[in-house]
């Protein structure tokens, strides 16, 4: 069973992947932040260091996508996607400018080559959230890299997801709205969210 979970910067994805594994007690492959060596250079200058970040990212996540598909474990929770690296960041950097013709040409040659050998996921959740709720998570977390992320960036990434999500057909889908739930402090809207989750995983049993 693999369980991915897709979203914006600060949708939420890291916390409710590690909920969900406790809560299923599946393993857990995160997005790691700390160990990445572009992406603080990266959010100081997008046009110098996009077309590293996205190799990095495209590599480190098509060796998780491995990794889980050799997992002994019976299930596993993802947080965030190969295609989000694709459809949504390296298109949109495309299309702002940050990524040159040759370049980005260069990069979907590869993203071909190695989705030949990706599954995708049996359930897909997109935690969909506007800007403000983003904004806010993003403030939460305080990271300082992060700080010079701007708005009209959040903006551009969300309509890519918009575009993505709706033309998703690689398996199951579960689209979960997060604006007005807080599944960390309210244990209401955890269950809330739980209980669509569960729903879905039966029914993938089945
Ligand atoms: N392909 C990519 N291109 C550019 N930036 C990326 C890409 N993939 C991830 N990132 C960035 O790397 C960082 C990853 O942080 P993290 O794993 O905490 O996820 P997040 O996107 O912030 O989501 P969440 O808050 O939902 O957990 C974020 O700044 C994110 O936007």
């Amino acid at each position: 069973m693999h369980v991915a979970i897709a979203g914006n910067i600060g949708s939420g994805k890291t916390t409710f992947a590690k909920k969900l594994g406790k809560q299923f007690n599946w393993d857990v492959q995160l997005e790691s932040v700390e160990d990445n060596p572009y992406l603080k250079d990266f959010y100081e200058d997008m046009k110098r260091w996009s077309f590293h970040l996205q190799v990095y990212f495209l590599n480190s996540r098509f060796n998780q996508v491995a990794k889980i598909r050799e997992s002994e474990f019976k299930g596993t929770i993802q947080d965030r996607t190969i295609y989000e690296d694709c459809y949504i960041f390296a298109a949109n950097l495309y299309k702002s400018g940050y990524i040159a013709e040759r370049d980005y040409h260069n990069y979907l040659e590869l993203f071909k080559s190695m989705i030949k050998h990706v599954k995708a996921p049996d359930l897909l959740i997109y935690l969909k959230a506007d800007i403000p709720k983003l904004v806010a998570n993003i403030q939460k977390r305080g990271r300082a890299y992060e700080e010079l992320i701007r708005i009209e960036y959040l903006k551009n990434l969300n309509e890519h997801y918009e575009e993505w999500i709706g033309s998703y057909d690689l398996g199951k889908l579960l689209v979960i709205d997060v604006n007005d739930l807080d599944f960390v402090a309210n244990v209401e809207d955890y269950a809330f969210m739980l209980e669509k989750v569960n729903y879905q995983v039966n029914g993938l049993f089945q």
